[in-house]
């Protein structure tokens, strides 16, 4: 796969070894793109997304204040409103289709593996500095990009369609090549060109591969939903 998500992300994946082959076909994105996950699994795993995407606001918000430039502050300030203003807004419509109201979506109650992920991410960046945080982010953006690249895009009348084509969409991709961007300035910045050799380089790629491994739980808990 050749697009240009930088050379930060590239590393830290393949760092990841297989962990992030098991997050990226999981059995739930291979059910997506074929249209046989069952509607409750995806029902419930989107229920769960809505909050997911709340803390993951609130960890786009602590990098603001973890940032040590304007255009740092100014890239994570941009996803924390597309995400509160925006991007919940496929969740909403989709679960409004099946009977699900906004308000029902706020409180749903947490899954053990929504939780663990979330909170994981947001004490990568309490305990850590910025790029320890955007280490654990980052499976989360780029994952989806990739995904959307090889599942799509998709006919209209596939069942998934709209979630498939919001991730293979130019927009989104273009979310993910500035995210690369972002994560490539920040590691030049702090660590200088040769940052796979100081000490902070297996700290990134320790975060990163348990924020791949959380996700890899979150598909799990999808599954679980539609048994
Ligand atoms: C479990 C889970 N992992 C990743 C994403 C994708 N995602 C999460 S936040 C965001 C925008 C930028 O951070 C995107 C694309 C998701 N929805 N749910």
């Amino acid at each position: 796969m050749t697009r240009d998500y930088g050379t930060t992300f590239p590393r830290l994946r393949d760092a990841a070894g297989t962990v992030w082959q098991d997050y990226t076909h999981h059995a739930f994105v291979e059910g997506l793109g074929n249209g046989t996950l069952p509607r409750k699994a995806f029902l419930g795993y989107l229920v769960q997304d809505y909050v997911f995407l709340i803390h993951f606001a609130r960890a786009w918000a602590l990098a603001v204040t973890k940032a040590d430039a304007l255009e740092e502050m100014r890239a994570c300030a941009a996803t924390v409103d597309a995400l509160v203003n925006h991007e919940l807004s496929l969740h909403v419509k989709t679960c409004a289709e099946a009977g699900l109201s906004e308000a029902d979506l706020y409180t749903a109650e947490e899954h053990p593996a929504n939780l663990a992920y979330t909170r994981y991410v947001l004490d990568a960046g309490h305990s850590g500095n910025f790029l320890d945080l955007l280490a654990a982010l980052t499976p989360c953006v780029m994952g989806y990009g990739e995904i959307g690249a090889r599942l799509g895009p998709v006919p209209a009348d596939h069942p998934y369609a709209d979630w498939i084509n919001t991730y293979a969409g130019d927009a989104y991709q273009q979310v993910c090549r500035d995210s690369g961007t972002l994560f490539d300035g920040a590691v030049l910045l702090r660590l200088g060109a040769g940052a796979e050799t100081t000490p902070a380089w297996g700290r990134l790629c320790q975060r990163f591969t348990t924020a791949t491994r959380l996700e890899v739980s979150f598909w799990d808990m999808g599954l679980s939903f539609g048994a």
